[in-house]
């Protein structure tokens, strides 16, 4: 079960990629419809982190085909992915230690986007995010610095929220966080698909994934070794044996 052509925002061709010379993904195909949220799984070294990396154009050695919005954006640099609606949300928080929350969502902020088929997309606003993110707003003045690991992560996002992308990359967001925050996580992320927003998920906590994602790719060794919907996934116990060790 594969997006409809017209909706798909997002298509990797036979992406590889390497880091020196040693080749850490292998001729990944994948899609990410409109609205969608796909889930990227796969244990430690699997190749998660370096599809999203590879998807935003984050790596200098890299070959195959990534396609955004149906544009062929292989040879664009990260900004340009990124200004095309593009978000991306690294593993390791970014967010600037000395400004506070209110000024680290303004540094996200760029003008609200369209569709490709012209309508308006989702604009997000600090007054929107704050409902989104009940945790964030009593602490608008706070310095990002003086928050918790799994507040920065919430914070990076809501920043990456301001830039009004129309899908967003997401690596781990469940990684070394409170089970709380995660909750709140996966509560938000199924808010922001209800808008029509789609999200490529990294992840390892399965039961996180299931509660986001309507489909998963199974990564091992820089290889997809399944694809299909997370229902499906679910019912495989020998595949995730064999791929995730759980
Ligand atoms: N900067 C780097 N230099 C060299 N090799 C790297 C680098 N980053 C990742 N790798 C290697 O590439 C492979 C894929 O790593 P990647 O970080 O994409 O995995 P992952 O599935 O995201 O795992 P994790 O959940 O641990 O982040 C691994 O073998 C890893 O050792």
């Amino acid at each position: 079960m594969t997006p409809q052509a017209s909706s798909v925002l997002l298509e990797a061709q036979g992406l590889c990629a390497w880091y020196g010379a040693a080749q850490a993904l292998f001729d990944l195909h994948l899609q990410v419809g409109r609205g969608e949220a796909v889930a990227l799984m796969g244990r430690n070294g699997a190749g998660k982190s370096t599809t999203l990396k590879a998807l935003m154009g984050l790596l200098p050695r890299r070959a195959g085909r990534v396609c955004f919005l149906g544009r062929d954006c292989s040879q664009e640099a990260p900004f340009q992915r990124a200004r095309a609606g593009l978000g991306y949300v690294p593993e390791e928080r970014r967010i600037f230690t000395d400004l506070t929350v209110d000024e680290n969502l303004e540094v996200g902020r760029q003008a609200p986007r369209h569709w490709p088929d012209g309508r308006p997309a989702p604009v997000w606003t600090p007054e929107r995010l704050w409902t989104l993110f009940p945790h964030l707003e009593p602490m608008r003045s706070r310095p990002g610095g003086r928050m918790s690991g799994g507040e920065q992560q919430m914070l990076t996002l809501a920043r990456t929220l301001m830039g009004q992308p129309l899908l967003v990359l997401l690596d781990e967001p469940s990684e070394g966080v409170a089970p709380v925050i995660v909750d709140q996580m996966a509560e938000m992320l199924r808010a922001l698909k209800a808008e029509g927003v789609s999200v490529l998920l990294s992840e390892q906590n399965l039961g996180f994934a299931a509660e986001v994602c309507d489909r998963a790719y199974l990564l091992d060794e820089g290889r997809v070794r399944f694809e299909g919907t997370m229902a499906a996934l679910l019912g495989e116990p020998a595949l995730r044996r064999a791929h995730m060790g759980i």
